[in-house]
């Protein structure tokens, strides 16, 4: 394991911010930690990077106890959503600076950035000034800044939660793709659930300072270990007592085995995708079909249907 951590707790005054948080984060993964805001996951991050000390607990970095060492001893590199970059130094200089302070021949810093920054695409900007670079290529930079002293382990914090929309979503399948080239030992925090199903391989979902669920993106989205996490890591609705995937609702015209009758209150088509609104007994729920399931069946606002969680699908009961 890259990263032990065991038993951690850590008050601010008394407020407990993490209760016995253990986390086991392999090498070579990209790791996630998803959850709500004040969940305790930058706290984490910086209990792992030296920054903050925990009140009990222990944490190992590649095998050796950490607990105790300064950030600086811990090889760890870490990129936080706003990055502070040197304003006067050239994009070049920023990715050399941990190199130069560790007083390495000149050749071999001016080789390691020039693969740096054509590892993070910015080899023909490296005589820019920060300034002179976009939200999107200045955390690229940040990254090969801290990639460039070869931490054993890299720690985003929320590393592009300060972008737009659009350039977040290129950043990342870009880091994604940067992962599979550099294998550092990666995590990083993360509220949006989207982004950690697509990039991390490992998503540990933490929420009130606790640890909920651990595992791949797959098994955290199919079997969530309650229905916290099901409704944090993807849309649910209730059906007949259950909370269940929309897309894993059956609607049919007919009387099904199972089945409850449902009143469409309204449909609303979403590109390919359509979103049926129904009322079930005073309750509301919904069931997201394809266009093609849409018109097939004639969905209309008033229509009477019937629905039940499709065979096989993953449903959690809600306690009444
Ligand atoms: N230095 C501090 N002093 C006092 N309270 C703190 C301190 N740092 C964090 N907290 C509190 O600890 C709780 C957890 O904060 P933390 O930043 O770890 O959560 P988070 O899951 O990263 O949330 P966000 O996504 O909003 O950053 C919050 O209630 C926060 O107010």
């Amino acid at each position: 394991m890259a990263i032990e951590v065991r038993d951690v707790n850590k008050s601010f005054g008394t407020t407990p911010v993490l209760r016995d948080v253990s986390l086991d984060v392999a090498a070579g993964s990209l790791t996630a930690l998803l959850g709500p805001s004040g969940g305790g996951k930058s706290t984490l991050l910086r209990v792992i990077a030296g920054l903050e000390r925990p009140d009990t607990g222990t944490v190992r970095i590649s095998g050796v106890d950490a607990t105790r060492l300064s950030p600086q001893r811990r090889n760890v590199g870490f990129v936080f959503q706003h990055y502070a970059a040197f304003k006067h130094l050239s994009v070049f200089r920023n990715v050399a600076f941990g190199l130069e302070i560790r007083k390495r021949p000149k050749d071999e810093i001016r080789k390691r950035v020039m693969e740096l920054l054509e590892l993070v695409h910015l080899e023909k900007l490296a005589d820019r000034y920060p300034s002179q670079l976009s939200g999107g290529q200045r955390q690229r930079m940040a990254l090969a800044r801290a990639l460039a002293v070869e931490p054993q382990v890299l720690l985003l914090d929320e590393p592009f939660g300060a972008l737009d929309a659009q350039v977040r979503k290129e950043l990342r399948t870009w880091l994604r793709r940067l992962h599979d080239e550099v294998h550092v030992t990666t995590v990083f925090v993360t509220h949006d659930q989207e982004e950690a199903i697509e990039v991390a391989d490992t998503i540990v979902v933490l929420a009130g300072g606790e640890v909920v669920q651990a595992g791949s993106p797959g098994e955290v989205y199919d079997n969530p270990a309650n229905p916290f996490v099901m409704r944090f890591l993807g849309p649910v609705t209730e059906i007949g007592g259950s909370l269940v995937r929309p897309h894993d609702v059956e609607i049919s015209p007919d009387p099904v085995e199972g089945g409850a009758p449902a009143v469409i209150s309204r449909v609303v088509r979403l590109g390919f995708e359509v979103r049926v609104e129904v009322e079930i007994g005073g309750h509301e729920a919904w069931v997201q079909v394809t266009r093609e399931q849409a018109d097939r069946l004639g969905l209309g606002p008033g229509d009477t249907v019937h629905v039940r969680p499709a065979p096989g699908a993953r449903s959690l009961a809600l306690a009444v």
